[in-house]
């Protein structure tokens, strides 16, 4: 079942206005492993990721206008305005050929999740959820090295406060609609990835298994 996405893009670029896409929410706590299986769902299951962090981050570095806002705001881990972060994501489904995405990160707040209901017309499929303690996350974080000015201890410690504050009832919002598929995320790569199969498949298995 698709969902119709009403374009508020009227820029120079043709777009397509009606695009029928099949949408994921992928959540969870900053280091629960959101990025790493989405790399895995997209080898197997055809997806394309869209990562709002990565998306905010590369705005960023394309000398935005917005980018000394979004700069601040990520090394502070306080959410970007919706409005924002929403057309960045408008703009990658519109601009993709896919009609399956992952949306990694996002909605973080009741106001990403209201403001994308009402200005992209999309309900996601289910919402993947990695559960896992905040402990692991934080020594996942510290180490994950990619050079990020938001994975030291300070950030990190505001990160879960939002991240329980204003994500995880996002979460509940979803779980009360049945929506929400629950891993255990505190495991290795490949079982954690196992779990998620499980959740994908068979129906959109890409290769025969
Ligand atoms: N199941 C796992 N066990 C151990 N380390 C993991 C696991 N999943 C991801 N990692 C590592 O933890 C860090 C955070 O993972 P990442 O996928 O970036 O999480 P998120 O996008 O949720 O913040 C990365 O360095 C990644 O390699
Ligand atoms: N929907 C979103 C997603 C991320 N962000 C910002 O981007 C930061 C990093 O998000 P991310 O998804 O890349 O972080 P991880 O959960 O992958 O560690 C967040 O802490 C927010 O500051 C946001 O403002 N709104
Ligand atoms: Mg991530």
């Amino acid at each position: 079942m698709g969902t119709v996405v009403e374009s508020a893009n009227q820029g120079a670029v043709s777009l397509p206005t009606n695009k029928k896409v099949t949408v994921v929410f992928v959540l969870g706590g900053p280091g629960s492993g959101k990025g790493t299986q989405c790399t895995n769902i997209v080898e197997h299951f055809g997806y394309t990721h869209l990562s709002a962090g990565d998306l905010l981050r590369a705005e960023i570095k394309s000398g935005s206008e917005n980018g000394t806002m979004i700069s601040n705001m990520i090394k502070e881990g306080k959410i970007v305005p919706s409005e924002v972060t929403i057309k960045l994501l408008q703009r990658a489904i519109q601009e993709n050929g896919n009609d399956k995405f992952l949306i990694d990160g996002f909605p973080r707040n009741e106001e990403n999740r209201a403001a994308f209901e009402l200005v992209t017309g999309i309900e996601p499929e289910f919402v993947l959820f990695f559960d896992c303690p905040e402990a692991e996350m934080e020594k996942r974080l510290l180490g994950r090295n990619q050079g990020r000015e938001d994975d030291n201890i300070e950030t990190i410690r505001k990160r879960f406060n939002v991240y329980m504050e204003s994500s995880l009832p996002v979460i509940e919002y979803y779980n009360s609609k049945g929506k929400v598929r629950k891993i255990d995320a505190v495991k290795p790569v490949g079982e954690v990835f196992e779990a998620v199969k499980a959740v994908f498949a068979p129906a959109n298995e890409k290769v025969a298994a």
